[in-house]
């Protein structure tokens, strides 16, 4: 294991006379990690202390904002408005000098809660976060506020329109937890789906059944190679505990010897980011941008009210369903609140409007200094390490809508240096127009800048979370409670799940067969650094009609058995 490596003061001192902040630079309980290849698309940035001081080195010497030296993004935009900024158009000369194997991640952690660690039989529904004592909104009581809150996000009984080929869990939020009932033998592989940083995702059919799953296979010793236990751990937390139409859906997690399993909702729909990339201009019309947001927004509230911050939004982790409505996944960045706190409720101002539920009250204790994010997703004050909070994730929505309406990312630098100077200094520019869409609404562009106000404390939801940010103007024709029934802007095309569109084209070279891959032997004495990844089946309210995506007449001719 990598021991966790200290900044010095003089790495400090360097940190400091660039960031002209008041900075606490700590190593917190997430650890350090090793240097990850990068996977795909933007490069992730989960600096480690060595990294950052070299980032911190080189960034001390760029020119402040005003000076030439450093590529606006407005600059760079109108020099290459063609440009996918998801190339690494980095010039090697100007950018820092990281290589792959430099580049080092910190993540965010959370300690696993007993009820997911204790591997039970008939597990009652999964509890409520616990109560605080403190605080109490005249009759409500906080559980109660949770359980309304939670009700009116996603859990309605209200259903909506089931094709033949597709079936989902949209039933309640009531949970069961078993002890898990199927291994990597239960499984047949039918193809790689995608590949991430340390892990394979499959989509596999279960043995017996026409039911597909995307099942993501991780290597422990390339966990415990890059220091990343701690982020699976975190990620089979969120993931067994959530249940959210909008949030992946989890069947089973175990392990083996070898490798870590999720078995998770197909999502037949692929990659939003793909979809993006294939509209003309890499973007989409005002309102069905608003469409996304809005249940991205739904999504993180419901993170929110459960006490964790997702941390890594972006179109890459975002997922289409069959439905075309969206599914959050890749929760390995997302840190928790210890316990939760509760909801609040915050009074309009207007008499017309209700009191909203605050939700920032859930996680306002959460502060974490882990450089985490994806580049261009970064809030400025991750970058200047002075902590942060579910703020974050409001920036990085406002990122995400900008690059959904203009197909670009706002403060996208020549190097990742300009990039995270942009984020610091300059405020957003919204183009005229890029040919495709028309420009932006007032409304928009007012949403937009408030949530990329770089003062965290005056960003949009500085004051009750996910409430402010429903609640303005731009969403006004939102209904919140029927997201899920209204009709998604881009229905994926029918499809036997197969053949399917929308994810990334792998090389042949990439094995399907999981007994080729090294294996690591661990010795009798070696304790099993996963032992406190949770071996357990999810049985979901109503599941036995409404689960997993169906092959229906598709005969999928038996290829591997997901063994090892
Ligand atoms: N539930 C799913 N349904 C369909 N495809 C999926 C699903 N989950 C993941 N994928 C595919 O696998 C890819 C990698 O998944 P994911 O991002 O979760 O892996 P990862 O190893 O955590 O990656 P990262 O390096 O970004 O952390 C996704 O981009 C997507 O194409």
């Amino acid at each position: 294991m990598l021991a966790a490596k200290s900044p010095s003061v003089h790495d400090l001192a360097v940190i400091d006379t660039f960031v002209p902040y008041e900075r606490e630079y700590s190593v917190d309980q997430d650890g350090v990690l090793t240097s990850p290849p990068e996977a795909h698309g933007r490069r992730r940035s989960r600096g480690s202390h060595s990294s950052q001081k070299k980032y911190a080195h080189h960034f001390n010497k760029l020119p402040k904002s005003g000076s030439t030296g450093y590529v606006s993004s407005q600059a760079q935009q109108s020099s290459s408005p063609t440009q996918s900024h998801h190339e690494d158009s980095s010039d090697p000369k100007a950018d820092m000098p990281l290589t792959k194997t430099q580049q080092i991640r910190r993540i965010a952690s959370a300690p696993i809660p007993k009820f997911v660690q204790e591997k039970r039989q008939d597990s009652p529904p999964l509890p409520l976060p616990t109560k605080q004592p403190s605080f109490t909104t005249g009759d409500i009581d906080t559980a109660s506020l949770r359980t309304l809150a939670l009700s009116n996000n996603g859990h309605s009984s209200l259903g909506y329109a089931q094709s033949a080929s597709f079936r989902r869990t949209y039933s309640s939020n009531s949970i069961k937890i078993k002890n898990v009932e199927v291994g990597p033998s239960s499984f047949t592989k039918v193809k790689l789906l995608g590949k991430g940083d340390v892990g394979r995702v499959y989509l596999v059919q279960q043995k017996g059944s026409d039911r597909l799953y995307a099942m993501k296979v991780l290597s422990k010793k390339e966990m415990v190679k890059r220091n990343k236990i701690k982020r699976a751990l975190a990620e089979q937390e969120i993931l067994a505990s959530s249940n959210h139409p909008f949030i992946v859906t989890l069947y089973h997690s175990f392990q083996s010897e070898v490798y870590l399993y999720f078995c998770m909702e197909y999502c037949m729909g692929g990659e939003f980011f793909r979809a993006l990339q294939n509209r003309p201009g890499k973007c989409l019309p005002e309102e069905d941008a608003k469409f996304y947001a809005a249940e991205v927004v739904a999504a993180l509230e419901y993170l929110h009210l459960m006490g964790f911050i997702y941390r890594d939004l972006k179109p890459e982790n975002i997922l289409l369903h069959q439905s075309g409505h969206i599914m959050l996944t890749d929760f390995d960045l997302s840190k928790k609140s210890h316990p939760p706190g509760d909801p609040g409720v915050v009074k309009s101002s207007s008499p017309y409007q209700l009191p909203a539920i605050d939700t920032k009250s859930c996680i306002a204790h959460l502060r974490t200094n882990s450089f985490v994010g994806t580049e261009e997703y970064i809030a400025p004050e991750v970058i200047k390490g002075c902590g942060h909070t579910s703020a974050v994730d409001w920036w990085t929505l406002g990122i995400l809508m900008y690059e959904m309406m203009t197909g670009k990312t706002p403060f996208k630098g020549a190097n990742r240096n300009a990039t995270f100077a942009n984020i610091l200094r300059i405020d957003v520019h919204f183009p005229e127009s890029n040919g495709y869409s028309a420009p932006m609404s007032t409304n928009c562009k007012s949403l937009i800048r408030r949530l990329l106000n770089k003062d965290e404390h005056k960003r949009l939801g500085s004051r009750a979370g996910a409430s402010d940010i429903k609640n303005h103007i731009f969403f006004r024709n939102i209904n919140w409670a029927l997201l899920r029934n209204t009709p998604p802007p881009i229905i994926p095309a029918p499809s036997n799940g197969v053949d399917a569109v929308n994810f990334r084209p792998l090389q042949e070279s990439l094995s399907l067969d999981l007994d080729a891959d090294e294996r690591i032997s661990l010795g009798k004495d070696d304790k099993n650094p996963f032992e406190k990844f949770s071996s357990v089946t999810l049985h979901h309210d109503g599941e036995d009609e409404d689960i997993g995506y169906s092959t229906g007449d598709l005969r999928l001719s038996p290829t591997e058995t997901l063994s090892e």
